[in-house]
């Protein structure tokens, strides 16, 4: 299967939980979304709107209560699940606290699809390992055991799995949750390479909402009042991000592509200078929740030079040599 790409097309789903002895729980409803290879997909939304329930029925180890979830045209629930393992691999935050084994048997597990039933591996089985081992950087570690991993590279381990598995569908449930910046980076550009080179449809649920922005070509939206899909701009410029938090203290910069937190202002400040010193200036203004005036009546003025930065209110005139220096002097 993995070298044929699969659409995925979600029509008026319902999804969520039964209950014993109570009606059924519904925790998302009127989901259209699709995915076609190639693409990668992030599926953005608050804590606990039900982007784990949404991924888990979409790999078929929960029911859903209605609408379809179509793989190249066919219903998921039509079938068999062995069939569905050669379609789709699926790294889940559950699954990240597997009993200890080495790295290598770990991937390993990933062939279980293709194994026979006593699961040798074979030569081509083995090549796909190491393969996925050394695409997620973790040559060297195949007989360190997994509880001697650190979370981050479980989690790449976890990954290596899934790409062992070699499916044409990939879904990951917060693959960077515990990833530093730099590794976050990393895994959505290897993700990326793995859709755009393999034709891969991958789906990944995360709260890096910054990244997601930069990396990916479609969001899925799921918000209390509606769910969206589009380009990560298309999501700016209709106002999508805006209703993901019920929090309204939080905001979304239109220019910066970023969320804030909103404040209450603390005084108008005029800023001149130029170049990054400027940049991280105001950026510092902004941190603080001074409001950044250029024709208003500020209540003070700073001009920022390469290395000083100089505040002047009235008849008061003083330099500091950092922006650190100058936040204290105004703070105190
Ligand atoms: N087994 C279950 N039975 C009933 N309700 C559940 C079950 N598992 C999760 N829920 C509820 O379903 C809702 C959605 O949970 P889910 O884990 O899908 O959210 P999420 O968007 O992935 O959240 P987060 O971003 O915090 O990981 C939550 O209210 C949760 O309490």
């Amino acid at each position: 299967m993995s070298g044929q790409g699969f659409n995925i097309e979600l029509d008026n789903l319902s999804v969520g939980y039964e209950q014993s002895g109570a009606k059924p729980l519904e925790i998302l409803s009127g989901i259209d979304f699709s995915a076609c290879p190639g693409e990668m997909v992030a599926l953005i939304g608050s804590n606990g709107i039900g982007k784990s329930t949404l991924l888990r029925s979409l790999v078929g180890f929960q029911d859903y209560f209605s609408g379809n979830i179509k793989l190249n045209g066919d219903e998921l629930k039509t079938i068999d699940s062995r069939d569905v393992a050669q379609i789709i691999s699926f790294v889940s935050t559950e699954n990240i606290r597997v009993a200890n084994m080495t790295v290598f048997d770990l991937v390993a597990f990933g062939r279980f699809p293709y194994t026979n039933w006593i699961g040798r591996l074979t030569a081509e089985d083995k090549q796909k390992v190491g393969d996925a081992i050394k695409k997620v950087g973790l040559s060297g570690f195949e007989s360190r055991q997994t509880i001697q991993l650190s979370d981050g590279e479980r989690q790449r381990a976890m990954i290596a799995r899934a790409l062992a598995q070699d499916t044409p569908v990939i879904i990951l449930d917060e693959p960077t949750a515990f990833l530093d910046v730099s590794n976050k980076y990393e895994i959505f550009h290897l993700l990326q390479i793995l859709a755009k080179e393999k034709g891969k449809t991958i789906i990944l649920s995360t709260h890096d909402l910054n990244i997601a922005l930069r990396e990916v070509d479609k969001l899925w939206i799921v918000t209390e009042t509606g769910n969206y899909q589009g380009a990560p701009e298309d999501a700016v410029l209709n106002g999508w991000l805006n209703q993901l938090f019920k929090n309204e203290n939080v905001g979304f910069d239109l220019q910066e592509g970023e969320y804030f937190f909103k404040k209450d202002f603390k005084a108008k400040v005029k800023v001149e200078g130029e170049g990054l010193s400027l940049t991280w200036t105001l950026r510092a203004f902004n941190r603080l929740g001074y409001q950044i005036v250029m024709k208003a009546n500020p209540d003070f003025v700073v001009s920022v030079k390469e290395n000083s930065w100089t505040y002047q209110k009235e008849n008061t005139n003083e330099t500091f040599g950092s922006i650190y220096e100058l936040l204290m002097f105004l703070e105190k």
